[in-house]
């Protein structure tokens, strides 16, 4: 479903040249959970935007089944990320202005009726364990842990057809990150294709395959199914 082919990628830095990704080579079927594990630093957000399409490579290609990603234009870019892809940022990328369930259903804001859209929206933030009287408040009101849970509703609005996660549970405590794990587990049953970069091995054990990123380089850590 998603391939990443020869993927290099590094920042000018004030010293030079950071290299960060050297000749990444991914291949992640549909249905497939994968999780990308490695030291701080070591470019795993980095991966998951170029393989999200959220930023250009240095060189190599990122093929969606056989759409190459950067090879369409920013607005068809655009578009196949609307279309296909969920994601949830490390920093959670809430817009301040809006209300919780506003952020929830603004990636189809303008696609769909809106009734039918803020009933889908409730339906996943009950999922996610947010009480009802939060949906009106603002982002900057919550806790981590909220927004965070807010962030993968958001995620999942479109029914994306792979979900990128960037330490999905970097602000849970143990409850809530077992409930995520435990969603996780039930979206990957559904089919759901994941790519799930974290530092909890509790989260990232459940995925079929766990690689670990390491000056650059790409190694499979352990295999699952
Ligand atoms: N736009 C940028 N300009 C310069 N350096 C950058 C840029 N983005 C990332 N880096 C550097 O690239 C390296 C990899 O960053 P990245 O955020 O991908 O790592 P990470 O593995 O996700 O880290 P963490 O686990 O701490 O979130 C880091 O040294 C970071 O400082």
């Amino acid at each position: 479903m998603i391939s990443l082919k020869n993927i290099s990628k590094s920042f000018h830095i004030q010293s030079g040249r950071l290299e960060v990704l050297k000749n990444i080579q991914l291949a992640i079927s549909k249905g497939e959970w994968v999780s990308i594990v490695g030291p701080s630093g070591s470019g795993k957000s980095t991966l998951l935007h170029i393989a999200s399409g959220l930023l250009h490579p240095d060189s190599g290609d990122v093929c969606f089944n056989d759409t190459n990603i950067y090879q369409l234009t920013e607005r068809q870019r655009s578009n196949w990320r609307r279309n296909h892809i969920g994601f949830v940022f490390q920093d959670f990328k809430l817009l301040p202005y809006y209300s919780v369930l506003d952020n929830v259903i603004l990636p189809l804001y303008y696609d769909h009726p809106k009734h039918e859209l803020r009933k889908k929206a409730k339906k996943l933030l009950h999922m996610m364990g947010i009480d009802e009287s939060l949906f009106s408040r603002l982002p900057e009101s919550l806790s981590g842990g909220e927004k965070q849970r807010v962030a993968i509703a958001r995620a999942l609005i479109a029914n994306p057809d792979v979900l990128f996660c960037d330490e999905p549970t970097g602000n849970l405590d143990h409850e809530n990150r077992n409930h995520i794990v435990q969603l996780f587990c039930q979206l990957h049953i559904q089919g759901k294709t994941m790519v799930v970069v974290t530092h909890d091995m509790e989260v990232a054990v459940h995925a079929n395959h766990i690689y670990r990123l390491v000056n650059g380089m790409l190694a499979r850590a352990e295999v699952r199914i």
